[in-house]
């Protein structure tokens, strides 16, 4: 049996959105920062994991070619909302979401040496933020906070990363381990198969992906749209290089031990 995570996330739909069921196979669904974990432990064979878990623990995994969450400038659901002007953050407190890793240390990168800032951080939920300065959101959650105009401003971290380093950026990456490589490759490359041939099919019927999945948000239908049609799934070339970018200031700032390679596994 191959363990696999998904990120339940409406981003997510148009990867998964052609995947049939299999005995073969078991799906379990779940945050980002959950699926690190089980992934990280052994609980899952191959996930959909932060950027930065890979980065942290390379040596545990491959990566699945040319599959990612992306985008190239605003993603729209990894915001910073904040009730104070963005310049005025330093020494003011953001509460982070426990359901980030990538975005966590994005935040931190751009706020500490691309805008000179020196916030204080802390972990904690939407709710536990009200008397904070900011707030870090992803996801679904992001999306509905969008919704509510308790914020004075939002920051899509995406949209300030592009601004500052003119590429594009990516969130998470389908990563395998290494044992589960040895052991269950036959069904890995089947349900590699079966997960390229889902994107493809996702990517064909979005507009009815963003009918069925616009009750997950408070988005209404066009939103939801124009949302879905900014994720993007691939790991490209730029997208390769602007991973290597993201993990040399993450080496350098000291947050990952050493600079991780990007490697895959061969599907032939
Ligand atoms: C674009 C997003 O990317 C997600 C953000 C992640 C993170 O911050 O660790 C991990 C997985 C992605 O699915 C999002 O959730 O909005």
């Amino acid at each position: 049996m191959l363990n696999i995570g998904l990120v339940s996330y409406l981003n997510t739909a148009p990867l998964i959105w052609g995947l049939e069921k299999r005995a073969s196979w078991q799906i379990f669904e779940g945050h980002p920062t959950e699926l690190n974990f089980n992934l990280a432990s052994g609980k899952l064979d191959m996930a959909l994991i932060s950027s930065f878990e890979y980065a942290l623990n390379a040596e545990k995994y491959l990566l699945l070619p040319d599959i990612s969450i992306s985008a190239t400038g605003r993603v729209g659901s990894v915001i910073l909302f904040t009730r104070l002007p963005f310049e005025k953050l330093s020494s003011q407190e953001i509460v982070l979401t426990r359901a980030s890793a990538t975005s966590v240390a994005l935040l931190k990168l751009l706020l500490e040496d691309f805008c000179a800032l020196r916030p204080v951080y802390r972990t904690g939920t939407y709710e536990e933020s009200l008397k904070s300065s900011a707030y870090l959101a992803i996801g679904d959650e992001a999306l509905v906070l969008r919704g509510r105009n308790n914020f004075i401003e939002s920051h899509d971290l995406a949209a300030l990363w592009m601004e500052h380093t003119r590429l594009p950026f990516v969130f998470a990456v389908f990563a395998i381990r290494k044992e589960a490589w040895q052991s269950k490759r036959k069904e890995i490359i089947a349900f590699a198969r079966e997960l390229y041939f889902s994107r493809a099919k996702g990517a064909a019927a979005l507009c009815q992906i963003a009918s069925s999945c616009q009750r997950l948000t408070t988005l209404g239908k066009d939103e939801c749209l124009v949302y879905l049609k900014g994720i993007e799934y691939d790991l490209s070339g730029l997208k390769q290089e602007a991973l290597r970018v993201f993990f040399r200031h993450l080496a350098r700032r000291r947050e990952i031990p050493r600079l991780p390679e990007l490697k895959f596994v061969e599907l032939t």
